[in-house]
């Protein structure tokens, strides 16, 4: 027991499927772009926006950076997004998280255009999601790239039970709606369930997004369980960590992502196959 999911092997062969995408449809005269919209100098964001842009350039993808101070206002971003959902070169287009607290988020998730929210947090998309539309719509990358992992690994999904920790609407609740589309059945717990254990010993998939470094031990998890970790914490040493105890869980898990290089490429990786998408719906 105990194999590791390599999510950078997973997220490597999905942007070589990308570039060739990206080739086709250049072919077509159709340069795919994304727009990445960064308010702030959080350390972390910025180091997620880059690692986005480099590797969008790689795949031939066309990739705008819109850096913004952090004292932005709301209408200001406003005013930038609505310049983006008017340009018709652009497919994609997202405003990265976490945002400057005088910014409403929600709002700003309302005002992306539907057909180039390319994080699919709009609520049209996510409305989409949740009915089980059979419609091509974007949905949220981590998720949608835990699925891609899943069925690269064969997990069995059907009338698996699938436990899903954390209700965030970027992770868990899409990730739910993901796998009840799949036919698995999802149990989702969060602060207020009590006990988490008593539920997590019966995940065959077992999807933990809290942010709680370690919050899931050995004895929290059922032998043989896929163990897929959403976590990116820093341990007492600053190290990043996840919310598993890999050490811990890793031999009584069927399969378990590491952190780093689970989760997190497969993240990039579904949002650049996510902007080529929109580009070819937008045809
Ligand atoms: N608008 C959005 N904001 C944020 C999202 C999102 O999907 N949309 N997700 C995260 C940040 N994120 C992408 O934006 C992201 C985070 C981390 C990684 C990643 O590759 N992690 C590596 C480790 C990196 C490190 O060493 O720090 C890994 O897990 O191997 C990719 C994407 C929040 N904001
Ligand atoms: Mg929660």
């Amino acid at each position: 027991m105990g194999d590791i999911i390599d999510g950078k092997r997973v997220a490597s062969d999905i942007n070589a499927q990308t570039k060739i995408e990206v080739e086709t449809l250049k072919k077509r005269g159709i340069v795919p772009t994304l727009v990445v919209v960064i308010v702030g100098e959080d350390n972390a964001s910025k180091i997620y926006v880059r690692n986005k842009h480099r590797k969008a350039v790689q795949l031939g993808i066309n990739s705008v950076v819109r850096q913004l101070p952090a004292e932005t206002t709301q209408d200001e971003l406003l005013a930038v997004i609505a310049e983006y959902n008017q340009d018709p070169t652009v497919h994609a287009l997202m405003v990265q998280s976490p945002l400057p607290a005088q910014i409403d988020e929600p709002a700003i998730t309302r005002a992306i255009s539907p057909v180039k929210d390319v994080d699919g947090f709009h609520p049209i998309n996510v409305g989409k999601l949740l009915t089980n539309a059979q419609l091509n719509f974007p949905v949220s990358c981590t998720p949608k790239g835990i699925m891609s992992m899943l069925r690269a690994y064969n997990v069995p999904l059907e009338g698996a039970h699938a436990v899903i920790v954390g209700r965030s609407n970027i992770v868990g609740r899409p990730m739910a709606a993901l796998l009840l589309n799949a036919n698995a059945t999802v149990t989702i717990v969060h602060h207020h369930s009590g006990d988490l254990s008593q539920y997590t010993k019966t995940a065959d998939i077992l999807v933990v997004a809290t942010g709680i470094a370690h919050l899931i031990k050995r004895g929290d998890v059922k032998p043989g369980a896929t163990v897929i970790d959403v976590g990116m914490d820093r341990d007492e040493n600053g190290k990043l960590t996840g919310d598993v105890d890999f050490d811990g869980v890793k031999d009584v898990a069927g399969l378990i992502t590491p952190v780093p290089g689970g989760v997190g490429p497969m993240t990039i990786a579904t949002l650049l196959q996510q902007t080529v998408e929109l580009a070819k719906w937008s045809d």
